[in-house]
């Protein structure tokens, strides 16, 4: 299992990339890869952010511009270079749906970066694009220029992903900064993630700015919001700023609170070059693009170049800035953020996180937190159609140029045909790859339940990782099997703390801590194994709570458990896909759920098929279909008793042939339909 041995026990990384349209496209939108499907919609960067800078815009109307002047905007402009002390690299960071993308386009949209006009159109645009495809845009970094007290200063905004799934890519992204606005809802207070990005931003030092946006709404309660970040973050928040990203209220005070508490990057222009990469996308015309912040010494075209922990070294053919659409310069400086094209093939060969130098003058140390991506999550990927097969490989081959955490080998199974076995960083890696091979790819997919990856400790010694059920190896031959366990924090009103609790047990976690962390909310922690949670846990703590809680987890490691393997055998075949690995306590019931599914599912044939649930040969849940009978003896009006019987027997005799030669077609629906529910009784 080439796959299963690159992995190792670290924490997992997740990863968003991005594609991009064409190079030579004027508005040079990035298409992320990111489909928005299901619960994980909202949880998405919704694009408003644009990225067709245009030069000579006017000033924009309606938005209070006091005591700074707006900058002015041509090319040019954008490019002029301002002194290190007048450069200011930031993050925002936020809940979902706190305001952080509304923010993001009305900094813009003050400073000029981007017009007005274009907003709009590119927004409606996007927001077509995103019904039609499923995609969202987003923007990994912008250079906007900024005149506060008559200096003109660069801000530079480094997104950060929009799922917190992605923790890893957070941590870069905010490792590139200096300070980072929090921006908190005013109407909702502080969440989970909101909790989960501050402590990130401040494991990287930064000055953290809080923002409470929304205070336009009827509900917003600004003063309580404030007190509740005070007391469970222990920000000070003398200095918050009163926000609505929407009304375009407080914009300037946040730019020039941007100005005036964030230092300026360090000047270390002369150090041996260190450039944190923070982002890296597949451009199918200039290869790589890399977006990445000058911690130490400059870089300019042309440089040999030197990725520390690929050991990969390229040319630099292009070097440029983020404004927010690529502008070509000659040479970026410590402090400064910027984009290289390297022709490099693969982002598997600049990943985010890693350190590129020079490859004459390297850096003694690459910097701190590179982490490689390791799949957490795994399953079964195949094409409904057989003939498709080729075209699921293209597919998932393209798709692994721009991310380099997405594994994938070939899997066969008498049931399915031929497929792959493919590896996520999570759930929502996964639920966007599938989206993309079937909207971008037009392919056809089944997928089987996920899995995550278990360590199974042999009775000979040997420790081996396993991700596919139906490959766990006997009971005879292993000594214990592990599983990844996570951490889980939940952030819910008190209304519903019982619910949550009921949640997490039944999902085999084990109370840590709960603590009221305002009048009216709880915070409760939890650790629950990873499987427990790649069914539908998401969408029971959101129904259970009315949608109110927000949760936050980390894997923390492997612990050993009763595991077993169940499989279902339909008419004494095994059905492979169909394996699972189960907790004992759970096996019997879901053995049942499974069966009695697969009853309702499979249409009945002209022999009874015994449809069975087993723990190796003990079979625990056992559900038959009975047969059809045909009326053999439609034709006998009336006549001879005997007739009648020499007429059954007969059809007895060939029943039971059949059945012993008889092989039950499970149609594709069955299958997807056991999958799907296989996923909520786990
Ligand atoms: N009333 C009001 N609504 C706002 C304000 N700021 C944002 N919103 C709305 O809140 C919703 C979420 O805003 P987004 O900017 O998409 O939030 P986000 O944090 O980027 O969310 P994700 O992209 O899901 O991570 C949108 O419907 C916005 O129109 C505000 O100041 N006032």
């Amino acid at each position: 299992m080439a796959m299963a041995s690159a992995m190792d026990l670290s924490p997992p990384t997740f990863f968003l990339s991005g594609t991009s349209t064409s190079s030579s496209s004027p508005s040079l939108r990035r298409l992320s890869s990111i489909s928005v499907s299901g619960f994980r919609r909202h949880s998405y960067r919704k694009l408003q952010i644009l990225c067709q800078a245009t030069a000579g815009t006017e000033p924009q109307s309606g938005l209070s511009v006091s005591g700074s002047k707006l900058a002015a905007r041509s090319g040019q402009d954008r490019l002029l270079k301002v002194p290190i002390s007048n450069i200011r690299n930031f993050s925002i960071i936020a809940h979902i749906d706190h305001g952080k993308s509304t923010l993001a386009d009305k900094l813009l949209q003050v400073t000029g970066t981007v017009q007005n006009r274009d907003m709009k159109e590119q927004f409606l645009d996007n927001m077509d694009l995103e019904r039609e495809r499923g995609i969202t845009i987003k923007l990994q970094a912008a250079r906007m220029r900024y005149v506060y007290e008559d200096t003109p200063y660069c801000l530079n905004l480094i997104d950060t992903p929009g799922h917190v799934d992605f923790s890893y890519e957070v941590s870069r992204s905010l490792a590139a900064c200096e300070g980072a606005l929090l921006v908190v809802d005013a109407s909702q207070g502080v969440e989970a993630q909101t909790l989960a990005n501050v402590y990130l931003a401040l494991e990287n030092n930064l000055e953290i700015i809080p923002v409470l946006n929304k205070i336009d709404l009827p509900g917003a309660e600004p003063e309580k919001v404030l007190r509740e970040i005070e007391e469970v973050i222990g920000l000070d928040c003398s200095k918050a700023i009163f926000c609505s990203a929407k009304e375009g209220i407080g914009i300037t005070e946040i730019l020039d609170a941007i100005v005036q508490r964030i230092p300026a990057p360090l000047d270390t222009a002369k150090n041996p070059l260190r450039a944190l990469i923070f982002d890296s996308y597949y451009d199918p015309y200039r290869g790589v693009i890399v977006y990445f912040r000058v911690i130490d010494g400059k870089v300019k075209k042309g440089d040999r170049i030197f990725f520390m922990a690929s050991g990969k070294d390229y040319f630099a053919d292009e070097v440029g800035v983020l404004s927010p659409n690529q502008i070509q310069v000659d040479e970026l400086y410590a402090g400064e953020v910027g984009y290289i094209a390297a022709s490099v093939r693969s982002v598997a060969d600049a990943r985010v996180g890693d350190t590129i130098t020079h490859y004459s003058r390297k850096a003694e140390s690459s910097l701190p937190g590179y982490e490689e991506a390791t799949p957490m999550v795994f399953c079964g990927l195949f094409p409904v159609d057989a003939d498709q097969f080729p075209d699921l490989r293209d597919a998932l081959e393209k798709l692994q140029l721009n991310d380099a955490a997405l594994k994938f080998e070939p899997e066969t199974s008498s049931a399915m045909g031929f497929g792959f076995r493919c590896g996520f960083l999570g759930l929502l890696h996964m639920e966007i790859v599938q989206e993309r091979l079937e909207r971008e790819y037009n392919l056809n997919l089944i997928t089987t339940a996920p899995s995550v990856v278990y360590r199974v400790n042999s009775v000979n010694g040997d420790t081996t990782l396993c991700s596919n059920p139906s490959r766990l190896p006997d009971p005879g031959q292993r000594k214990s099997v592990e599983e990844p366990y996570v951490k889980i924090e939940l952030l819910t009103p008190k209304d519903y703390i019982g619910a949550l609790m009921e949640l997490a047990q039944e999902r085999r976690g084990e109370f840590k801590e709960m603590k009221y962390i305002a009048e009216n909310r709880a915070s409760i922690l939890y650790e629950l194994p990873l499987a427990e949670m790649v069914g539908d846990f998401f969408d029971q703590l959101k129904s259970r709570t009315k949608g109110y809680a927000s949760m936050e987890y980390s894997v923390i490691g492997y612990r050993e458990s009763d595991l077993i393997k169940l499989d279902i055998l339909i008419n004494a075949e095994m059905v492979e896909p169909l394996s699972t690995i189960v907790h004992r306590d759970k096996a019997y019931s879901v053995g049942r759920a499974l069966t009695q599914k697969l009853k309702e599912l499979i249409p009945r044939q002209m022999f009874k098929v015994p449809i069975q649930a087993c723990i190796g040969s003990k079979v625990i849940a056992s559900e038959a279909l009975s047969a059809i009978r045909k009326d053999v003896l439609a034709k006998c009006y009336g006549g001879d008793i005997s007739r009648k019987k020499k007429l059954l027997k007969k059809q007895a005799a060939g029943k039971k042939r059949m059945k012993a030669i008889g092989r039950v077609d499970v149609p594709q629906e069955a299958f997807m339909a056991v999958l799907k529910l296989e996923r909520e009784v786990l």
